[in-house]
């Protein structure tokens, strides 16, 4: 499990624009084209017409299909294939009354949206040698553009690419720059500084709303609360920073033993909450007794002298995403009764 969410979150943001992105390009565009595009039909000015009618309507099939099956990176490169078939046409054709050039200015910038920085600087550089060659071998299109009109057109073209290019890649910079400093952020309010543990705050800002949102990918969700036995007594005697070191040791113990894909967390002085997904009671009860065996058996130098220490387990298994509460709290009476039942034991 990846137990930090923040870049995923980043990644959602960054969904979230190219998903704003291609809906102003198919509903805005879209709507714009086609109501252009209708007169043309009336006049009987069919390949116009259906230039625009076709680009219209293709447009708005691709957010209806994004809207369909949520694949925003296929929906849009299908767009940015529409959008360059469409300037590459409208070229082509000239428009009406030879005005095509002037429309063509927002595709560019639109790419850069649709594509992200790299793909889009090569998407465009194509569209700019695909458009120098029709502009500049005016036999083979069908438009009749100006030849002073076309230079000044290719030349203000390209400073717009390069100008959208420069804009969105510190754009992307500065957006990867900000997420990461958002997950340095909430890596740190959600961790243990002395441990390096996961804490309390990671179970309800992360764990939880990830268990409610893909509750599949953790049911069931075993949990074993563990407690160091007689933790006050190895403080008293050996001082705190004896105690802080035990910890450290206990939670470097967890990561060794624990699969990838659980989580211990230090929810307390000297206790611990373990998520184990996609596990049933028997098997949360082997991985338990497995990190009590090995920490029983773990030797401890404290000031010279080796010393053990062993910790009482408490199981439980969640079977809904809204019972994680209630698990905790049936995990923690479990680990009363060990404590109660003598310590160094799993219940
Ligand atoms: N070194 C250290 N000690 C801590 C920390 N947080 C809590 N403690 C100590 O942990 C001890 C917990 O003691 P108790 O709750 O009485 O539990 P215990 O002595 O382990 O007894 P049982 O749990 O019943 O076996 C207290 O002395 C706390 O001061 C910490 O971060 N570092």
């Amino acid at each position: 499990m990846n137990v930090f969410e923040s870049q995923a979150q980043a990644q959602n943001v960054d969904k979230d624009r190219r998903q704003y992105i291609l809906s102003f390009v198919s509903y805005i565009s879209g709507t714009v084209i086609l109501l252009y595009g209708l007169p043309h039909l009336m006049s009987g000015n069919v390949a116009l017409a259906s230039l625009l009618l076709g680009t219209s309507l293709t447009f708005l099939l691709t957010v209806a299909y994004y809207h369909r099956t949520g694949d925003i990176d296929l929906a849009c490169k299908i767009e940015a294939v529409l959008v360059v078939g469409f300037v590459l046409a409208l070229i082509y054709h000239g428009g009406h009354e030879n005005t095509a050039l002037y429309w063509i200015f927002p595709f560019p910038v639109i790419l850069f949206g649709l594509l992200g920085v790299r793909n889009a600087l090569i998407g465009n550089t194509l569209v700019l040698l695909a458009i120098a060659v029709m502009l500049f071998t005016p036999d083979w299109i069908h438009a009749e553009y100006r030849p002073e009109e076309t230079t000044r057109f290719f030349a203000s073209l390209v400073i717009m690419v390069i100008a959208a290019g420069i804009n969105d890649f510190f754009r992307e910079r500065s957006h990867h720059k900000m997420s990461a400093l958002q997950l340095s952020r909430e890596q740190q309010a959600n961790t243990d500084p002395l441990t390096r543990l996961p804490n309390r705050r990671f179970i309800d800002a992360s764990l939880e709303p990830r268990l409610n949102q893909t509750p599949d990918e953790f049911l069931p969700l075993g949990v074993v609360m563990c407690d160091i036995d007689h933790f006050k007594q190895l403080n008293d005697q050996f001082g705190h920073q004896a105690g802080d070191d035990v910890l450290k040791e206990v939670a470097r113990l967890f990561r060794k033993t624990l699969r990838r894909q659980d989580v211990a967390c230090r929810t307390g002085g000297e206790e611990f909450l373990i998520f184990l997904p996609r596990t049933e009671l028997t098997d949360v009860h082997i991985v338990a007794e497995k990190v009590r065996a090995k920490l029983a058996n773990t030797v401890f130098p404290i000031r010279g002298t080796p010393h053990r220490v062993t910790a009482s387990f408490g199981t439980a298994v969640c079977h809904s995403s809204g019972e994680l509460s209630a698990t905790v709290e049936y995990a923690d009476e479990q680990l009363y009764n060990a404590k109660k039942a003598g310590r160094n034991r799993v219940v």
